[in-house]
C-alpha cells in the first residue's frame, strides 16, 4: 500500500503540470481560494468521504490478507500504514483541489478583464438600454413595443444616419464599416478603380490621349491615385471587424490584421509606381499603369454593399451585370481599334476605316461581333480570322454566362408572382375540370386576388421560416403592432405572453357575407380583427348584435374551456373584405397554460359576453310573447289531422281546441291560447331548424306559465 501511495504522490498529471504554471503565476489573484483548505467546511467533507473510502479499501486489504493466514504482521504495520495513507491522500487532494481552484480564478479573472476591456457589443447595449428606458417606453408606449433589440440594426447599413459613425471613435480613428460616410468613400474609390479601367484601355489604344490634353489625364490620374493611397494608409487599416462575434476596435490589431491580409498585398500592388518608365517609354504608354486594375476587388466589395443595403437589390444586380457587358465590349472595341492601327487604318474592309467618330464605330463593330447580331464584314487574313473567332469565342461564352445571369435575377425577382399565378391556375383549372359552380369559381379567384393584392403573398408566415425564432418574433411584432395595440383585450396581457401569441398568428382573407363562425359549431380558432369589419349575428335572422373592427377579438368563447360553452355561441359573418388574424386552440391554450392571469381574463370577457347575449335572448323572447296577438297562420300538421278525424263536438276535440275551458273565449286578447298546443312561427333559414324548434319549445313553456 505504501507504495501504491508514493507512486499517487509521484505520479503528475498532465493537468497539474499546466496548473501548477498557472497558480504560480496567480497566487495573489486567487485570494479568495488560497485561505487553508482546511476551514472549508466543503473541503473537509470532501476529505473525509476520500478518507472513508479509503479505509474501505484498506479493510478489504485487510481482509484478503489475513485470508493468507499473515494476521500478526498485518494487524500491526496495518495501523500505521492506515493514518500515513490517510495523511498522503488527503495532502495529494487539497494539492489537487488547490491547483483547480486557482486555475478556475485565473480564467476567471481573465474572461473579466476581457469583458471589460471589450467595447460594448450591440447585444450589450441593447440590454442595458431595453432595461434603461423600460420604465419612460412601456408607460409612454401602447403596450406591445418592438425591441428589434439590440441595436442590431447598428451592425446593418444604416443609410438615413448622418454622419454616424465613419470616426465613431476619434482617438483611435476607427472606421465603422457600416456607416454611410464609409459607404460614400467605398462609392469614391470605386469610381477610381472604373475610371482607370475603362481609361487606361481606352488611351492605350485610341489617340485620345494628346500633348495638349495630357495634363488633364494626367491630373484625373494622380487624383485616382491620391484616392487609392488614402484608403491603402489612412481607411483601411482602421476600418473594424468581427472577430468571435466582437468588434475589433484595437488599431494596433486592425493594422496588423490588415498588413497581413491579401487585400493589403493587392492594394500596395495596384500602386506600384510603373508611371516612371514614362521617362523611358514617353507618357503614351499608359498601359505602365495596369497595376491599377488590382483594386478591382473594392469595386465588387461596393457593389455587394449596395446589394445588402437595398430593400430592392435586383436593379444592381442587373447593372451590375450590364457592367461587364459594355466592359467586355469596350475592351474589344479598344483591342480593334489597335489591330487596325497594327494592320493600317482603312487598309482593307475588315479594319476600321477611320471615318466618323473612331470610339463609336469600334463600339458598335465590338457589339455586332460579340452578340453576332448585324452583317460583319469578312476578314481577308489569317490574323483577321483568328481575331473574329476570338470576338465571336467571347460573345458565346460570355454573353451566355450573362444573360442567364439576368434570367436568374429576373426569375428571382419574379418568383413569388410566378409561383402565385401557377397557383391560381391551377386551382381554376381543377374548379373548372370538376364542373364547380361558376359563382363558386368567382369567389375563388376573388379571394386569390384580394389576398395577393393586400398581402403579395399566399401565405405570410413561411416567408420568414429560416430566420431565427427571435428575430422572427420581432418582424411579425412589427408588422402586426397596429393591430395588437388596439387588442384590448390584450391591453393587461402580459407582453411576454403577446410575443408568444404573434408568432402563432395566421393571417386569413374572408369576402363580404362569408361566414367565419357558425353558431353551434365546436370552436377551434380564435380570431383578431386585422382589417375590415365583421358582424357578430344574434338568434333572430339578421339581428346585428355587434359589429367588430380592427382589433377586435372573437371566438374565444368556445376555446375557452367553460363548461357546456364548447360550441360557437354566435354567427360571425364578414361584412365586406375582412383580413383577420387566426389563432388555434392549441396555440392559444399552450400560451395560456404559462399564464394564468391571461386565462382568467379571456374567461371574465367570456362571461360578461355570455350574460350580454343572454339578456338579449330574454328581451328577444319576452318580444316574442308580447308581440304575437295573431292566431298562427299555420297549426301543427298531426294536431290538424287528429282534429279532422275526432268527431267536432266530442271532448276531445274541445278540449284539444279550447284546453280545459272546454268552450272558446270570446275576448280576443286570449286569441293567442286558442290552441295550446299551436306555436308562433318565427321565420328562420332551414340551417337554424334545431334552434327554432329548442326556440319554440322555450317560448310555449314561458307562456303556458305566464
Ligand atoms: N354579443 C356579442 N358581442 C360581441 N361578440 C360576441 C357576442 N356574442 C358572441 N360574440 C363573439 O362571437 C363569437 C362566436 O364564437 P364563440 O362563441 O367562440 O365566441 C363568440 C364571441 O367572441
Amino acid at each position: 500500500m505504501e507504495n501504491i501511495f508514493r507512486f499517487k504522490k509521484s505520479m503528475v498529471y498532465p493537468e497539474q503540470l499546466n496548473l501548477d504554471q498557472i497558480s504560480s503565476k496567480t497566487a495573489q489573484i486567487a485570494s479568495w481560494c488560497s485561505e487553508p483548505l482546511e476551514e472549508n467546511s466543503n473541503n473537509i467533507h470532501v476529505n473525509e468521504t476520500l478518507k472513508n473510502n479509503i479505509d474501505n479499501i484498506d479493510e478489504s486489504d485487510e481482509t484478503s490478507r489475513s485470508s493468507d493466514g499473515d494476521d500478526s504482521v498485518f494487524a500491526n504495520s496495518n495501523i500505521s500504514i492506515n493514518d500515513e495513507a490517510t495523511t498522503a491522500n488527503s495532502q495529494f487532494i487539497q494539492d489537487r483541489i488547490r491547483h483547480l481552484v486557482d486555475a478556475f480564478s485565473t480564467r476567471a479573472q481573465a474572461a473579466r478583464e476581457r469583458i471589460i476591456e471589450t467595447p460594448a457589443t450591440p447585444s450589450s447595449i441593447s440590454s442595458r438600454e431595453t432595461i434603461e428606458h423600460h420604465q419612460t417606453v412601456i408607460s409612454m408606449k401602447p403596450k406591445l413595443s418592438i425591441s428589434f433589440s439590440d441595436k442590431y440594426t447598428e451592425d446593418l447599413p444604416d443609410i438615413s444616419a448622418k454622419n454616424k459613425g465613419f470616426f465613431n471613435n476619434l482617438e483611435n480613428s476607427i472606421v465603422d464599416p457600416n456607416s454611410k460616410l464609409y459607404l460614400i468613400w467605398m462609392c469614391i474609390t470605386a469610381m477610381s478603380v472604373l475610371y482607370n479601367a475603362w481609361v487606361i484601355p481606352l488611351r492605350n489604344s485610341f489617340p485620345y490621349q494628346t500633348k495638349e490634353n495630357r495634363p488633364i489625364w494626367m491630373t484625373f490620374d494622380y487624383l485616382a491615385d491620391l484616392i487609392y493611397l488614402i484608403d491603402t494608409i489612412l481607411i483601411q487599416p482602421r476600418v473594424k471587424y468581427l472577430n468571435e462575434g466582437f468588434w475589433v476596435t484595437d488599431t494596433k490589431i486592425l493594422r496588423a490584421t490588415y498588413m497581413k491580409s491579401k487585400r493589403f498585398k493587392l492594394d500596395v500592388l495596384s500602386l506600384l509606381p510603373l508611371d516612371f518608365l514614362y521617362v523611358i517609354w514617353g507618357p503614351e504608354c499608359v498601359i505602365l499603369r495596369f497595376p491599377r486594375f488590382l483594386k478591382t476587388h473594392t469595386f465588387w466589395e461596393f457593389f455587394s454593399f449596395v446589394d445588402k443595403l437595398l430593400s430592392n437589390p435586383y436593379v444592381i444586380r442587373i447593372s451590375r451585370t450590364l457592367m461587364y457587358m459594355m466592359y467586355l465590349i469596350h475592351l474589344n472595341a479598344c483591342a480593334y481599334y489597335s489591330f487596325s492601327s497594327w494592320e493600317g487604318i482603312g487598309s482593307n474592309n475588315f479594319v476600321f476605316n477611320g471615318k466618323g467618330n473612331a470610339y463609336i464605330k469600334c463600339f458598335y463593330f465590338a457589339t455586332k461581333t460579340a452578340t453576332s447580331i448585324g452583317k460583319n464584314p469578312k476578314p481577308t487574313q489569317e490574323i483577321e480570322y483568328m481575331f473574329m473567332t476570338f470576338s465571336w469565342l467571347m460573345g458565346v461564352f460570355v454573353f451566355a454566362l450573362l444573360i442567364g445571369q439576368i434570367r436568374d435575377i429576373i426569375s428571382t425577382a419574379t418568383r413569388s408572382k410566378t409561383e402565385y399565378r401557377k397557383l391560381v391556375d391551377e386551382t381554376l383549372e381543377y374548379m373548372r375540370r370538376l364542373n364547380m359552380p361558376q359563382d363558386m369559381q368567382r369567389r375563388v379567384q376573388l379571394w386569390f386576388n384580394y389576398t395577393w393584392e393586400t398581402q403579395r403573398t399566399l401565405d405570410e408566415n413561411t416567408i420568414m421560416d429560416c430566420l431565427p425564432h427571435k428575430m422572427k418574433t420581432d418582424i411579425a411584432i412589427n408588422v402586426h403592432i397596429q393591430t395588437l395595440n388596439k387588442v384590448t383585450l390584450f391591453a393587461d396581457c402580459d407582453e411576454a405572453l403577446l410575443r408568444e401569441l404573434v408568432l402563432q398568428l395566421r393571417s386569413v382573407i374572408y369576402l363580404p357575407g362569408d361566414i367565419i363562425c357558425k353558431k353551434g359549431d365546436v370552436g377551434k380558432e380564435m380570431y383578431i380583427v386585422k382589417s375590415g369589419k365583421v358582424q357578430v349575428i344574434g338568434t333572430a335572422e339578421n339581428e346585428v348584435l355587434a359589429t367588430l373592427s380592427e382589433g377586435s377579438v372573437f371566438g374565444e368563447i368556445s376555446l375557452l374551456g367553460i363548461p357546456g360553452m364548447n360550441r360557437r355561441t354566435a354567427d360571425v359573418r364578414s361584412h365586406g373584405y375582412s383580413n383577420l388574424f387566426v389563432l388555434s386552440k392549441a396555440d392559444l391554450n399552450a400560451a395560456l397554460s404559462h399564464y394564468p392571469e391571461a386565462q382568467e381574463l379571456l374567461n371574465k370577457k367570456a362571461k360578461s359576453l355570455m350574460k350580454k347575449n343572454a339578456a338579449l335572448e330574454r328581451k328577444h323572447k319576452a318580444m316574442i310573447v308580447i308581440n304575437n296577438p295573431k292566431s298562427p297562420a299555420k297549426q301543427a300538421k298531426l294536431l290538424d289531422t287528429v282534429l279532422k278525424v275526432l268527431p267536432p263536438q266530442s271532448r276531445s276535440n274541445r278540449l284539444l281546441r279550447y284546453g280545459s275551458r272546454g268552450k272558446p273565449i270570446t275576448n280576443p286578447e286570449y286569441d293567442k291560447l286558442k290552441y295550446r298546443n299551436s306555436l308562433p312561427i318565427i321565420q328562420t333559414n332551414n340551417e337554424n331548424k334545431e334552434d327554432e324548434k329548442r326556440f319554440q319549445a322555450k317560448v310555449t313553456v314561458h307562456r303556458s306559465m305566464s
